[in-house]
């Protein structure tokens, strides 16, 4: 039976322990707070994130991360992008030297402007052969309601993607195997942003056309900006990219989508962060993606608007104008 340590009790980590568990591994949840890992001990329930997934008997949790990590093969990391450099110095000699290491995460890092790839081989020291990212359509309230999806397990080491994907493969997660990181990464991080765009629009009344023109530039965006870090562009057309698009723009359960819903209906932005019990991850990482971007001299004129919006005070109703009278341009462009 292959031992797994998930660090971060929240929604998805939660969800992806039960996974783990249904695919047959023995899982160790880590949860910072003590009375998170005793209800899931003694309750079988994560129930400020998930109340309605009864874990399986074989997830146990644990809010020491010495003993979360001890004998895992795999370790998964499920906790907010701009806090794992900090929680990886503290877990750094936790976890097993020839563990694989697995990133659920889909942010990129303040300041650095590092995928979480990166961050797990700078701060953790991991060899990237060893390491994994699970990326995909996978709104962890269905995934916990065992609704069927799938999922890219990229990785550079054939190895520990193969192992990450036979142990996370049960009859409603379905994993596929790819070899570009960085696609995947930014293909995961990115739509977040596009999420927030498209749901402010809605929050501002746009219909299903408005949805659409930016889901789809936001792929085109999406792209173009991978390609210039290196991505294969393939990626993008799979389920670490439009798949995941779909995904959030068009689901009331996701939180960048609810995030950006709420600004577009008036909320201001302190209302809304305090509105916001869970993790939006694009609200921190248009700044870094937009930064990254820049850097490699790749046009986002979504995640550039949804940064004004966001960081620099702009109404939500400028994102209209900021958008539709820029200079035209071919569509492949
Ligand atoms: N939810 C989803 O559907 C999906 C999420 N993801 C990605 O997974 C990652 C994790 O998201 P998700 O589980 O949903 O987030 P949640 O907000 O649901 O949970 C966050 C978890 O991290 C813990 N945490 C918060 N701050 C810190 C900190 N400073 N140090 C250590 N632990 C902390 C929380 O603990 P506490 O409860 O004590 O606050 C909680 O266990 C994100 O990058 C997200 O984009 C990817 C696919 C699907
Ligand atoms: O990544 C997700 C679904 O694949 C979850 O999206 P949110 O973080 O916006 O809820």
């Amino acid at each position: 039976m292959t031992s797994v340590t998930v660090y971060g009790s929240g929604s998805w980590g939660t969800a992806y322990a039960a996974i783990l568990a249904d695919a047959g591994c023995s899982v160790t949840m880590w949860s910072r707070r003590a009375e998170v890992a005793r209800a899931i001990n003694e309750e079988h329930i994560n129930s400020a994130y998930l109340p309605e997934l009864v874990l399986p008997q074989r997830v146990r949790a644990t809010d020491d991360p010495h003993e979360a990590g001890a004998g895992a093969e795999i370790v998964v990391l499920a906790v907010p992008s701009q806090t794992l450099r900090d929680n990886l110095v503290v877990w750094g000699d936790a976890i097993e030297g020839e563990a694989v290491v697995v990133s659920l995460m889909k942010g990129i890092e303040l300041g650095t402007t590092k995928r979480m790839s990166q961050v797990i081989e700078e701060a953790g020291s991991v060899d990237p052969q060893r390491i994994v990212v699970v990326s995909g359509p996978n709104l962890a309230p269905e995934i916990a309601a065992k609704q069927p999806a799938a999922a890219v397990v990229a990785s550079v080491g054939k190895n520990a993607r193969a192992k990450v994907a036979e142990a996370s493969a049960t009859p409603y997660f379905r994993p596929y195997t790819n070899g570009d990181v960085i696609g995947t990464e930014i293909g995961g991080a990115v739509k977040n942003v596009i999420a927030l765009a498209v749901g402010m629009a809605k929050g501002m009344g746009m219909g299903d056309n408005s949805m659409a023109s930016l889901l789809t530039r936001g792929l085109a965006e999406t792209a173009r900006f991978g390609v210039r870090l290196g991505a294969d562009p393939q990626t993008f057309l799979g389920l670490a990219g439009v798949g995941d698009m779909v995904a959030t723009c068009a689901s009331p359960l996701s939180r960048n989508n609810s995030f950006g819903f709420k600004l577009g209906q008036g909320m201001t932005l302190a209302e809304v962060v305090a509105d916001t019990k869970q993790t939006a991850e694009g609200v921190k990482s248009c700044e870094s993606i937009l930064a990254l971007a820049r850097s490699v001299g790749a046009d986002v004129p979504i995640v550039e608007a949804v940064e004004a919006v966001v960081h620099e005070g702009r109404d939500p109703k400028d994102l209209v104008s900021l958008l539709m009278t820029r200079a035209l341009k071919h569509e492949r462009s």
